[in-house]
């Protein structure tokens, strides 16, 4: 079997156009339009880009965007003011913190000072206690992302044996909340599973976010099994690669993303849809 790809820039394209199109109307109402302040702390590359892409999709999208490029040497306590501003700020919808911070700033702390109102990353603990609870209000990009491009699709998680690897706080913890509220049977992995192999062969979905290129073998996957690749990975050469070994899975998988061109352009399609929400949550 050859998988069939998920295709994540037509996805996105398509979300980023119907973000537009209720922007567009919102505005011929005489409303403004969403407005969405983006904190980049540092030069990190990589930080870089993602930032740039979300800057290009706000314009895609017709939404503000206000860029705040910090020097890597900023305090934690200047980011926690400039925090505080944008909290207060009526114009402004949405903040988003682009992570990693630099070591001398605790992430935790920035992220629960947050409006969790204008919290278009949906990391506050309050927003993901609503998705905890199967009430979600604003929901993690990717995550969320992952479940449009699967539904989009046309994918039913229903009953569904679903392995998440990696469990983090942006991708693994919150992705297994989505897969449940869509009624799969979602087992977690991370760094001390025993017997990941087994695990993975025995699942119809597999989502993969660890950070490791090539860490899902191919020779894992189950025949016809669905696999979601949250990795972005940069190799030596340049070339960018995700957490499971593409060419090998895919002759296995009955739907698998590719790395670049998957989860990652969703995660920014979805900020803009978070965005959009953020606004009528406040502003009707
Ligand atoms: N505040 C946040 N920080 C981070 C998040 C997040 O959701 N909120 N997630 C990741 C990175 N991320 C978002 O910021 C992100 C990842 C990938 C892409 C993307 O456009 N990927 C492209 C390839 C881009 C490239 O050339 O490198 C693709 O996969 O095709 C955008 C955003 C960590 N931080
Ligand atoms: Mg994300």
């Amino acid at each position: 079997m050859t998988a069939q790809i998920l295709d994540g820039k037509a996805i996105s394209q398509e979300i980023v156009r119907e973000v537009r199109a209720k922007v567009d109307a919102r505005v011929a109402s005489g409303k403004r339009a969403p407005a969405l302040a983006v904190i980049l702390v540092g030069s990190d590359p990589a930080s870089q880009v993602y930032v740039g892409n979300k800057k290009r999709q706000c314009e895609n999208a017709g939404i503000t965007s206000l860029a705040y490029d910090l020097p890597a040497e900023t305090s934690e306590e200047d980011v926690l003011k400039l925090v505080a501003e944008l909290n207060q700020n009526d114009d402004v919808d949405g903040i988003l913190v682009q992570l990693p911070l630099p070591k001398h700033i605790d992430a935790d702390k920035v992220i629960e000072l947050i409006d969790p109102i204008k919290d278009v990353d949906g990391f506050h603990p309050y927003n993901i206690g609503r998705l905890t609870l199967k009430m979600p209000l604003l929901r993690p990009c990717t995550p969320r992302g992952v479940m449009t491009l699967l539904e989009k699709t046309g994918i039913d998680l229903v009953g569904k044996d679903a392995v998440v690897i990696g469990a983090s706080n942006i991708v693994g913890r919150p992705q297994a909340l989505e897969l449940l509220l869509a009624r799969a049977t979602v087992t977690v992995c991370h760094s001390k599973t025993k017997d990941l192999a087994a695990k993975v062969a025995g699942a119809d979905v597999v989502v993969a976010g660890v950070g490791i290129p090539n860490f899902v073998k191919g020779e894992w996957i189950k025949p016809g099994a669905i696999v979601i690749d949250v990795g972005i990975n940069r190799l030596d050469t340049g070339k960018l690669c995700g957490d499971v070994e593409f060419d090998a899975a895919k002759e296995r998988a009955s739907w698998i993303t590719p790395v670049p061109g998957g989860v990652g352009l969703m995660t920014v399609a979805t900020l803009m849809q978070n965005t959009y929400d953020a606004c009528v949550n406040r502003k009707g």
